[in-house]
């Protein structure tokens, strides 16, 4: 268990009217690095925009063109030249080099363009980057741990900072990124596009973050062929030392960064599950791949069953492909269901059927894991019946999830008998990236008459059809629904509170703060789930509804949270990161430690901090 946080940011300087903050993030900061040293550090570099002041303290006068600009200014040619470039993947490459360079630069034109930007950063582009990441690499960013290594994991953390530093991990191995299966050491760019997202969604301190990969080789023929292939040029390594890799990274970042929450991405099916179950009751913990994907899929059914008139109690889900993303839809739904009716968890699950590559999950069906024999039917199908169409006929499900990455799965046929049994069938295809999504929006409301409550992995174009009163033709918008929209609003209750756990209550009430802000609970013919356009108010309300949780739960160790709602909205805005350059302060740097060690990370090559 952590003790509480008391000084977690020597660097800020910040007052407050809550008194001390855990994440203050302004007032001027202390840098002891100067020259091309200084430039070349992304952190503190502000390039054109360095005051006279800080050109003469810092030694960069003979450095820099003479002009001083404003970051709006800076802001605007960086836009110029992002729009220079005619493809998303090299946009995406201009974007990581930019914030190489310059990070408050990089998120003000992240944060300036959000909507425009949000799909080149994450999914569907970030997808192709990881898979080309070999290919396009130029410098490593991120901290690379690998199974033949073990015995230096703690000591390669270590350099990362004090324990003080770090607020957040994101940790892959790998091997099921985005729906683009196994791309070895490339995980690393997932590992750091959620922390991109943790910066921009939630104002989480980007340099107090740390995007971790678990090279355990892979199984990937394409990469292990591949002369330039950056990772493990070997077979996966499962099994005892997989194991010993993980506990020894979990252990030393407990140690080492004792306030840090530990996200998990992205890891293959047999150890998503396994490892959440293994830590979860330990240390603050989530997989984002069970409970972020659980807990926004469940907000948007609960809003598309608002819009149907029906009740959770009423549903009858239908899930294909039943892996990491596909079982935690199903439990975060089954309990929910259970509080709902105030049924047992196995009573909530008969309203749940899920099917994987051997069809409907039966008591028959051998091998599947404890998450799934949760809800194998006891019923002996026959082969005919357990495939999608067969148990959408038996069952007549008004809810349709895709997690299987088998691109058009939803076919016309099933669509239609699925209509044939409700009036509004909610469908959600949600693997990403898009092309393998089991439907695509268009087709779903065309088969549907526009019936269809739609909800997408990735982002989608609006869809228009004659779907209006008397045929007129309308425009429907189709919600995102990716753990994009919930995982930093938790993420960020659960560093600002320093819990010590992440627990049931907490992500329900998560679902909650995301499905109030809904914008179909107002107009049934508007996305299901909020958009980009107000995901750092959908943060503040997830966050401020986790924190209360873990507060009511005894799992809060930050003292002085605020009781209200107002009061504790404020406290969790006064402590998100904006980008905005601080004033830089000059210190020797054996005055500062900090920044001493700052200085080492440069001088070592270790690219972020
Ligand atoms: N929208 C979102 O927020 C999220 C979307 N996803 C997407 O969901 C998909 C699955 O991700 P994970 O669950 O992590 O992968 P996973 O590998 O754990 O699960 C995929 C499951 O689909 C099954 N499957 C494959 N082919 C099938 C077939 N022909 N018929 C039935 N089942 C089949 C597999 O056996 C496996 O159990 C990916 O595309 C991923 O990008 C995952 C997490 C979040
Ligand atoms: C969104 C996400 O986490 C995934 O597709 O794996
Ligand atoms: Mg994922």
């Amino acid at each position: 268990m952590p003790p509480p946080n008391n000084n977690p940011n020597p660097d800020s300087n910040s007052e407050s009217k809550f008194g001390h903050l855990p994440l203050s993030t302004s007032g001027p900061l202390e840098c002891a690095l100067k020259g091309t040293v200084l430039l070349n550090h992304p952190y503190f570099n502000k390039g054109s925009a360095f005051t006279a002041d800080e050109r003469r303290a810092f030694e960069l006068s003979g450095l820099l063109p003479p002009s001083i600009q404003t970051l709006e200014q800076q802001a605007q040619r960086a836009y110029d030249q992002y729009c220079a470039r005619t493809d998303d993947l090299a946009k995406n490459t201009f974007l990581t080099s930019m914030k190489e360079q310059n990070e408050v630069l990089y998120f003000k034109l992240l944060l300036d363009h959000l909507e425009e930007m949000f799909s080149v950063v994450y999914t569907p582009t970030e997808g192709e980057a990881i898979q080309n990441y070999s290919r396009t690499f130029r410098r490593p960013e991120g901290v690379f741990l690998n199974i033949h290594d073990i015995d230096r994991v703690h000591h390669d953390l270590s350099l990362w900072g004090t324990p003080e530093d770090i607020d957040y991990i994101v940790v892959t191995d790998g091997e099921e990124i985005l729906g683009i299966g196994d791309q070895g050491c490339g995980g690393i760019l997932i590992s750091i596009a959620k922390l991109v997202l943790m910066t921009i969604c939630a104002g989480i301190h980007p340099n107090r973050v740390l995007p971790v990969v678990l090279d355990c080789g892979t199984d990937n023929e394409t990469l292990l062929n591949d002369p330039l292939y950056l990772g493990l040029r070997e077979r996966r390594v499962r099994g005892e030392k997989y194991d010993e890799l993980v506990t020894t990274f979990v252990k030393s970042a407990r140690e080492l960064f004792p306030h840090a929450y530990i996200h998990f991405e992205d890891f293959g099916v047999q150890n998503a599950r396994r490892l959440l179950d293994k830590w979860r009751p330990e240390i603050p913990c989530f997989n984002d791949d069970v409970h972020g994907t659980g807990c926004v899929t469940l907000a948007a059914i609960a809003s598309a069953m608002h819009v149907s008139k029906q009740k959770l109690g009423d549903l009858r889900m239908v899930v294909f492909g039943a892996g990491t993303a596909g079982v935690g839809i199903a439990d975060q739904v089954r309990d929910a269901i259970a509080v709902e009716r105030g049924i047992s968890k196995e009573e909530a699950a008969k309203q749940i059927w899920l099917i994987d590559k051997p069809g409907l999950l039966t008591a028959h069906v051998e091998g599947l894991s404890d998450a799934q024999k949760f809800y194998a039917r006891s019923e002996n199908c026959s082969d005919k019946k357990t495939d999608l169409l067969g148990v959408v006929k038996g069952v007549g499900p008004n809810v349709l999830v895709g997690t299987s990455t088998v691109p058009k799965a939803f076919t016309e046929e099933i669509i239609r008998e699925m209509a044939s049994h409700v009036d509004r069938p909610i469908i959600l295809p949600l693997s990403n990236p898009t092309k393998l999504h089991e439907a695509v929006p268009a087709d779903l409301l065309a088969w549907t008459d526009g019936k269809a409550l739609v909800a997408t992995g990735s982002p989608f174009k609006p869809v228009k059809g004659p779907w209006g009163p008397g045929g007129r033709e309308v425009e429907i918008k189709v919600a995102e629904c990716n753990n994009s929209v919930v995982f930093p609003g938790i993420g960020l209750g659960g560093v600002l509170c320093r819990t010590r756990l992440v627990t049931d209550k907490m992500l329900v009430e998560a679902v909650d703060g995301v499905a109030q802000l809904s914008p179909a609970l107002k107009d049934s013919t508007a996305p299901l789930l909020p958009g980009i356009d107000v995901v750092r108010e959908v943060s503040v309300k997830v966050a401020r509804k986790v924190i209360q949780a873990a507060v009511e739960e005894g799992v809060a160790t930050q003292e002085g949270i605020p009781k209200d709602d107002g009061e504790l909205d404020a406290w969790i805005r006064e402590q998100r990161w904006e980008p905005v350059y601080r004033p830089l302060k000059y210190v020797e740097a054996h005055v500062a430690s900090r920044q001493a060690r700052g200085e080492l990370r440069v001088v070592g090559s270790l690219p972020r901090r």
